[in-house]
């Protein structure tokens, strides 16, 4: 489990985050709602320690969070695209290779297992064409297949799908709820599209003014779902 205790951040003398509590359990895809502003990104550079805390602490299943243990995936899709698209999944696995050994080219059970990644991602097809030729969409799944090959406890996606189309959309939210069911992963996405969170995430966080204001299923209510969108008026 994922669990973010009683997070403050501020930046400068501006606090943004206000001891806010958010857990994610193993199996779990918990979608991160809020309107522009409201402190959603900040949220998860917390939890990848991307962000200093002022106050608060991030465990993973219940200990001090390892760097490898949580992978991260980006609404800018942060792939070489110049490389194979097997080489950008196998590059998830650098964290744990010597350096020797990813200089002289992955290992074979690196590519084996990237393999594997991309056959769960459903892209095996492409795992020889550069990277930059294929689709926006077809890029977030390899970069969600990197992120698997770096065997994560916990992914956290920011606004992975914002750069999308819909069909796109469906397709990335489906295969981080797959993660999550299939893997036991910890799966955190921040999200704009309160509708896809409804249909993919197991439950909701929403966030206003660096405060939670809404945690619960997401069958709930999807009108209270675009109330956290709301600005503060
Ligand atoms: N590096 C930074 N330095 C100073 N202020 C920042 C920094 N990053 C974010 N902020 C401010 O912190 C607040 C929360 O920003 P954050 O990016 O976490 O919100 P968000 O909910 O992810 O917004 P969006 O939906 O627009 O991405 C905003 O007021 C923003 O201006």
């Amino acid at each position: 489990m994922l669990a973010l205790s009683g997070i403050t951040v501020r930046y400068g003398e501006r606090p943004v985050l206000h001891g806010v509590d958010v857990t994610v359990s193993r199996g779990e895809l918990l979608a991160v709602l809020g309107a522009n502003g409201s402190g959603k990104s900040t949220l998860l550079r917390a939890a990848a320690d991307l962000v200093p805390v002022a106050a608060g602490q991030v465990t993973v299943d219940g200990g001090p969070r390892d760097r490898l243990d949580l992978a991260l995936v980006f609404q800018r899709i942060h792939l070489v695209r110049r490389r194979s698209v097997l080489d950008n999944v196998c590059a998830g696995a650098l964290g744990r290779l010597p350096l020797r050994s990813s200089l002289l080219g992955f290992p074979r059970e690196v590519r084996e297992e990237a393999m594997a990644c991309l056959e769960r991602v459903g892209l095996a097809d492409r795992a020889h064409d550069r990277a930059g030729s294929l689709s926006g969409g077809q890029q977030q799944r390899v970069a969600v297949a990197r992120a698997l090959c770096q065997r994560p406890r916990v992914v956290l996606a920011d606004e992975p799908v914002s750069a999308l189309d819909p069909a796109a959309s469906e397709q990335v939210l489906a295969l981080l709820a797959e993660l999550a069911h299939v893997e036991g992963l910890a799966v955190l996405a921040v999200l704009h599209q309160p509708a896809l969170a409804a249909r993919h995430a197991d439950r909701v966080v929403g966030l206003r003014d660096g405060r939670v204001v809404l945690d619960g299923r997401p069958d709930q209510s999807v009108d209270s779902l675009y109330q956290v969108l709301e600005p503060v008026s």
